[in-house]
């Protein structure tokens, strides 16, 4: 049972067995020849700015991956949002990370997907309480690397109990159906009392309210059995039943309101992305959001050596030289060749991340993710059409 769901195991990873058979063919290549050339590669999405800007994330964890190897490593920040040129660099002897290749994007690519869905449902919704849902389409192994992604990108918050121990930050939640079954139809107020009493003070009081009857039923029902204790009603009206979800939940707070019960704030979730929450932030107080974020494609990050003994070079399709790249306070992105000028007014983006092994960067989230959240403004990203 010592590694019982399969999982490649954090050791594997930091040697560099967590790669693909073709680079241990090619360190045993470059050993048999003598050669381990000096080598700068960059680690791109795009080669040219396309418009579409992602969310960079993952660079601790790169950082924990290149650290003492003999490499030299510049990076955009967490959160930093990029379109087209490197967001990373390394540069040293090729078989110092030729293995690494591998975990490398892949601790690049899926947070970074992850993180860019997460801050289309933060920008779509800003003045409402978004959490994170989708632990439950993961494997679990990578479910705070989920809710991690989900508070770079600014979420209130997320689900998942263990991801809440490694970040440091207590799950939120509210009741799912099959507590409401476990007590049965006609009993929604026991159920509803039950958990009343017995969570903890600080637990949010959110009666889940579409299981058996009308959502509209079952709201007024809630606010009756727990009164002044009610904090709010979730809505997770399935999909087959939801027909107007808009016009569900204004009814919904039409009726609470209609009795006194203005107080009660209205939360909805199943399957609900940016357009959805552009459409019910007005009338909703809170969103869950799981898929939108977890079905996102990993950002398609290739690591590819640029230059080579001093000399540019590239594969067909790709552009050689050593890059830098640039944003200016017009919120535009600018790729140059490293020893070129870049626009005077340019913030160059690839900062010092890893130097002769050494990891010199500090990290924190929230300055992450205030970083990010500034750069989308910066650059126009999420903004209401
Ligand atoms: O659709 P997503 O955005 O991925 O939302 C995540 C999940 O949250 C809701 O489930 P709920 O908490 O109601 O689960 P339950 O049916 O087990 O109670 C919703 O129905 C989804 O299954």
């Amino acid at each position: 049972m010592s590694n019982p769901f399969g999982t490649v195991p954090p050791e594997a990873i930091l040697e560099g067995s967590a790669t693909d058979a073709y680079f241990e063919r090619t360190r045993a290549t470059l050993e048999h020849a003598g050669k381990n050339p000096h080598v700068v590669a960059e680690v791109t999405a795009d080669q040219f700015s396309t418009g579409a800007f992602e969310v960079f994330t993952g660079v601790a964890d790169a950082a924990t991956l290149l650290e003492g190897r003999a490499v030299d490593v510049d990076a955009f920040p967490d959160g930093q949002l990029f379109d087209g040129g490197p967001v990373m660099r390394l540069e040293g002897p090729y078989l110092e990370f030729a293995e690494l290749e591998t975990a490398l994007l892949g601790l690049l690519s899926q947070p970074s997907g992850f993180a860019t869905a997460a801050l289309e449902v933060r920008l779509a919704a800003p003045d409402s309480l978004v959490l994170s849902f989708g632990a439950r389409h993961v494997h679990p192994s990578i479910a705070a690397v989920v809710e991690r992604a989900a508070l770079l990108a600014g979420l209130d918050g997320f689900s998942h109990v263990a991801a809440g121990d490694i970040l440091g930050r207590e799950a939120s939640g509210t009741m799912p159906h099959a507590l409401m079954f476990c007590f049965g139809e006609g009993n929604q107020s026991d159920a509803w009392r039950a958990f009343d009493e017995a969570v903890s003070e600080d637990t949010p009081r959110i009666a889940l309210v579409d299981t058996f009857w009308d959502e509209k039923s079952e709201s007024l029902l809630a606010a009756e059995t727990l009164g002044d204790d009610l904090d709010g009603v979730r809505i997770d009206t399935t999909g087959s039943r939801r027909g107007d979800f808009r016009h569900i939940i204004r009814e919904v707070r039409w009726e609470l309101d209609a009795r006194g019960y203005e107080d009660v704030d209205i939360f909805c979730s199943g399957g609900l992305g940016p357009e959805q929450l552009r459409d019910l932030r007005d009338v909703a107080d809170g969103f869950g959001v799981g898929s939108h974020i977890t079905n996102r494609d990993p950002v398609d990050f290739s690591l590819d050596i640029v230059e080579i003994a001093g000399e540019p070079l590239s594969k067909r399709g790709k552009l050689a030289g050593v890059k830098d790249v640039y944003r200016t306070p017009d919120g535009d992105h600018h790729v140059t060749l490293a020893d070129r000028d870049g626009p005077t007014d340019g913030e160059a983006l690839l900062e010092p991340l890893v130097r002769d092994g050494e990891v010199v960067r500090e990290f924190d989230l929230e300055t992450a993710t205030e970083r990010c959240l500034a750069d989308a403004e910066a650059v126009g990203f999420g903004a209401d059409e």
